[in-house]
């Protein structure tokens, strides 16, 4: 640790329960088995979201499960020293989240048949999304302001690095089978046909009031009242005691609210920079 990130690969991670070590280990050892299934993202693309949906999908829409464990228990942060542990050993199917990006990323995943979901939004709502919860977070280093961290976020100095590398390695998946490529927007837009689209991705079939019950438990206002979803009971260790809120507002465009239209307008240079050469329908916000 030095500046309030562990770095790995000229890569920042954060700083609790992360080490170079750890992730040499992660990365050259993990084995993925054809059973599993991977959630990948860059931090707050609606990872918890796509868990929390997944973990209802399997349970054909009971809530049970995701009432009574932490949802970090559900689908277990595999870089993390307590995710890989708690991973490695464990029988039968599992669910995996990463944020890592794909050059840093266990190789024996592209030779298994695991099922992998890369959840992907507009950068510009991830980054304003990341402001709000590393402020009140204490494993990240802090910005001072939005200002300041709107410009680590363009140079990829913020946890998991560039946003444009980590889309740029993981959509070259894009077309193989047992890869899908899932937009927050769509999630938000059309809530079902996104559900029904996860379910045939994973060969599920649920029956209507199972989707229906999919669909209330995982929404923001349900997500948010429930402590083994909300990272409440992670408050006063990893989160702020009182302040903020991990499921803050959950909307598309919130970023309108916050950037200049300076930085609106040199966030859409670069991105038209950075992305120029990659299929523009994996940007339906644009
Ligand atoms: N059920 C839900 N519906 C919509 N957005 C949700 C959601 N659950 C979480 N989110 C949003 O997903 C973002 C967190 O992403 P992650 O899980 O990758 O960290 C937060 O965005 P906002 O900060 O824009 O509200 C959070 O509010
Ligand atoms: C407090 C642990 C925690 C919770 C949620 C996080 O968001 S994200 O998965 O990185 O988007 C990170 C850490």
């Amino acid at each position: 640790m030095s500046d309030g990130f562990v770095w790995f690969e000229g890569i920042p991670f954060p700083v609790v329960d992360f080490t170079p070590e750890h992730m040499r280990e992660v990365q050259e050892n993990f084995v993925f088995k054809d059973e599993d299934v991977l959630t990948l993202s860059f931090p707050k693309s609606g990872t918890n979201w796509l868990i929390e949906i997944l973990s209802l999908i399997f349970s054909k829409g009971d809530p049970k499960w995701v009432q009574s464990v932490p949802i970090w228990e559900r689908s277990p942060w595999l870089e993390t020293m307590y995710g890989y542990k708690s991973l490695k050993d464990k029988e039968g199917p599992r669910f995996i989240t990463s944020h890592v990006p794909i050059h840093l990323f266990p190789k024996s995943v592209f030779k298994s048949k695991a099922k992998v979901i890369y959840l992907i939004r507009n950068p510009r709502d991830i980054l304003v999304s990341g402001y709000f919860f590393w402020i009140i977070s204490n494993f990240v280093k802090k910005p001072e302001s939005l200002e300041q961290y709107f410009e680590w976020f363009i140079q990829g100095n913020v946890a998991f690095g560039s946003w444009f590398d980590h889309i740029r390695g993981w959509t070259s998946m894009k077309g193989k089978e047992n890869f899908l490529i899932l937009s927050y927007e769509e999630l938000k837009q059309d809530t079902r046909s996104a559900v029904q689209k996860l379910c045939q991705f994973l060969g599920k079939k649920l029956e209507p009031e199972e989707l229906n019950s999919v669909l209330k438990n995982s929404s923001f206002q349900v997500m948010k009242e429930n402590k083994m979803s909300n990272y409440t009971l992670l408050r006063g260790w990893l989160l702020d005691q009182n302040n903020g809120s991990f499921l803050r507002k959950g909307i598309s465009g919130d970023w309108k609210n916050y950037f200049t239209v300076a930085q609106a307008e040199v966030f859409d240079k670069i991105f038209q920079e950075k992305t120029a050469d990659l299929p523009q329908e994996l940007f339906p916000w644009e």
